[in-house]
């Protein structure tokens, strides 16, 4: 039998900083296309250099691009995923086999600075109609869905995003893949920085990631205990506000607490602004503090830590699992719809919705944030 070329196919790829869920992402995707709506799926490498690459080396080439039709139909799976030069891999069922709970993404994602240039976007608009793609599913974060937007605007295609970042920066979803994996390995983290720090009785600083976004610490802070949370959206910190976090950490040394977790978001800013991480400016300004003439507890340490891409790797919680799965679904049914056209996937008080491109900020979003704070607050034992 001689393989054929998949027509009409749906196209998926991921972009940006990894998340924890792209692969069940995959999986899911993958699987109900074969099983279900008896579609093909095109897993596209990379991201969106993935395709610029391919439109680089086929759009003004009908040799080449029928030499990449050709590759797709013969290199089906893991045949396609170990030839490194093919960007566009057609998925089977054993090619997303046991990758469900794994961190990272198969297909690899990446930053593509290219693609902020019309040219460049008109030319990926180009190779995915010579492939007669139906549809292109795009998972990543902000920038990524931009990207998507641009596309849907820019051509007749459609264009379905998919939330997909550690931040949960996306204001139109209660949550984004990735995010309760996130929390999750941030709570692992705690446990153990507290181990250490209430043996030598100090304080620990923890920097978080989360782009301008707090809300990443402040789940983290209230699902692990962690003493003092502090976040981008409160304004830059300038020494008198660092002073205060500090005579609170003091206030509970002197009323009997033996240690403090601090999360300081990577969004916190600094009046004056500093160059160094968070955690090393706060490690700073909290020792002088504590070492003051008179000061109660001269001997008590800080120690900092820059949790970085710890956050973005390990194994995918259950929860995000199944948010792929539900997501994958509802990209599947929109597509599926005759006269559906572009948009994302948005979780929005447990039901998956498909919401356009440009949707403002649910104002849920700023008061479920503003609810972690109080509540955090409120449990903290200052
Ligand atoms: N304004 C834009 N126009 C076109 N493409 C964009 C735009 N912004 C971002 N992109 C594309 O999306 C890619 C990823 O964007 P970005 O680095 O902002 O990550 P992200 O998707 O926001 O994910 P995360 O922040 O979680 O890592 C960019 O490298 C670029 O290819
Ligand atoms: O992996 P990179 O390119 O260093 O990007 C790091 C950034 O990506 C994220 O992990 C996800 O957006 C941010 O929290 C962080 O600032």
């Amino acid at each position: 039998m001689t393989a054929t070329f998949p027509e009409q196919s749906v196209a998926v790829l991921f972009s940006g900083g990894d998340a924890p869920g792209m692969n069940a992402f995959l999986r899911a995707v993958v699987r109900l296309g074969l099983n279900r709506e008896k579609i093909a799926v095109l897993g596209i490498r990379d991201g969106y250099r993935g395709l610029v690459r391919t439109a680089r080396a086929v759009n003004d080439d009908a040799e080449a691009l029928v030499r990449l039709k050709n590759d797709i139909a013969t290199h089906t799976g893991r045949a396609g995923l170990i030839s490194e030069q093919l960007h566009i891999i057609q998925m089977d069922h054993a090619s997303v086999s046991g990758i469900m709970g794994k961190g990272g993404t198969i297909l690899g994602s990446a930053r593509c600075l290219e693609f902020h240039d019309k040219k460049v976007r008109d030319s990926v608009i180009k190779l995915l109609k010579s492939l007669n793609v139906r549809a292109l599913v795009v998972v990543g974060g902000d920038g990524s869905l931009t990207g998507a937007r641009l596309l849907a605007q820019e051509s007749d295609l459609r264009v379905i995003g998919v939330p997909a970042t550690i931040d949960n920066d996306l204001q139109f979803t209660d949550m984004a893949l990735g995010v309760d994996t996130a929390v999750n390995t941030l709570v692992w983290a705690v446990d153990h920085f507290i181990d250490t720090a209430r043996s030598h009785r100090r304080v620990m600083v923890l920097e978080t990631m989360g782009r301008a976004s707090g809300d990443l610490a402040r789940m983290a802070g209230l699902a692990s205990g962690a003493e003092m949370i502090i976040t981008p959206e409160g304004g830059p910190l300038n020494e008198e506000a660092m002073k205060k976090l500090a005579a609170k950490i003091e206030g509970a040394m002197t009323r009997g607490r033996g240690h403090a977790i601090v999360l300081v978001a990577e969004g916190v800013e600094f009046d004056p602004p500093q160059k160094r991480n968070r955690a090393y400016v706060l490690m700073d300004a909290f020792q002088q503090y504590f070492q003051r003439a008179g000061a109660p507890f001269q001997d008590l340490e800080v120690r900092p830590s820059v949790l970085g891409h710890l956050q973005r790797g390990g194994h995918t919680t259950p929860g995000d699992c199944i948010l792929a799965a539900r997501f994958a679904d509802h990209a599947w049914k929109t597509i599926q719809q005759p006269d559906g056209g572009s948009g994302i996937t948005a979780l929005r008080g447990n039901v998956v919705e498909i919401v356009p491109y440009g949707e403002p900020d649910m104002p849920e979003r700023a008061a479920y944030s503003r609810e972690m704070e109080l509540l955090h607050d409120a449990l903290s034992s200052w």
